[in-house]
């Protein structure tokens, strides 16, 4: 492998927990709305299934529908200055956004170590990295982890909304990102916890999709694109950490 092409949220920060309770709280909301206004059944947004199958690792607006969809509620899109918790997917997506930068805020970012000093090693063997994160908030996350300057490519949802590039799980960011450090997607591995997101390394023909296993998953990212899984980077320094 030359290049290396790391996920944000859950394989270098540990923000995929953020994103998931921000998530909650948002559907939960309009979900209990919904269910007092048709006198139906409140049955709760599931923080492991629900967001790992709809939302974990797509771009903000498709989490939104693909979890309405699987509820069988059809909102209107809206646009982007509705304002929060509005019954439209624009004004769903800006509450949750609201809410994920509020808990950032409050919680601050952690980076996971193993994947700091994974990256650390790469740059000392003048190997290069991206981060490929459907996240319009992955620089100011990747600033408040302190690990901004590691990687010489950052491919965020705001790229991807600028070059037209449809989000995981297309292959097309991580494609962008190994053509920005000009390497064949065979030579070069993906780094991904999210089931959207080791099926865009799939797609995308990358040499090596490195399921990281944060949840207890590792079955499903067999089975949608991992051809190796591990439940922290220090894994793969192995021995030569000696
Ligand atoms: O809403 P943001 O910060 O642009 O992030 C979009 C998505 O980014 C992904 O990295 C997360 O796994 C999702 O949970 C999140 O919804």
């Amino acid at each position: 492998m030359r290049a290396f092409l790391f996920d944000l949220d859950g394989v270098l920060t540990q923000t995929a927990k953020v994103h998931a309770a921000a998530w909650k709280d948002t559907f939960d909301a309009f979900l209990r709305a919904e269910a007092a206004r048709t006198g139906g059944q409140f049955v709760p947004f599931d923080a492991v299934t629900d967001y790992d199958t709809y939302v974990d690792g797509r771009p903000r607006l498709d989490g939104t529908r693909a979890f309405l969809r699987s509820r069988g509620v059809d909102l209107p899109e809206g646009t982007p200055d509705d304002p929060p918790n509005s019954p439209t997917v624009q004004g769903i997506s800006r509450a949750k956004n609201d809410t994920v930068l509020r808990l950032i805020r409050e919680q601050g970012v952690q980076a996971y170590q193993g994947s700091v000093d994974y990256v650390h090693r790469l740059r000392a063997a003048g190997l290069p990295s991206a981060v490929v994160s459907s996240s319009a908030n992955c620089r100011d996350v990747l600033r408040a982890a302190g690990i901004e300057e590691l990687f010489e490519v950052i491919v965020d949802g705001n790229t991807a909304k600028a070059e037209g590039l449809p989000g995981k799980p297309a292959p097309d960011t991580y494609l962008y990102a190994a053509r920005a450090l000009g390497v064949e997607p065979a030579h070069a591995a993906v780094f991904e916890d999210a089931l959207a997101g080791v099926a865009s390394g799939r797609a995308g023909g990358f040499g090596a999709v490195v399921g990281v296993d944060r949840t207890g998953q590792a079955a499903e990212l067999r089975r949608d694109g991992a051809t190796v899984v591990v439940q922290d980077l220090s894994e793969l320094l192995g021995e030569e950490k000696a």
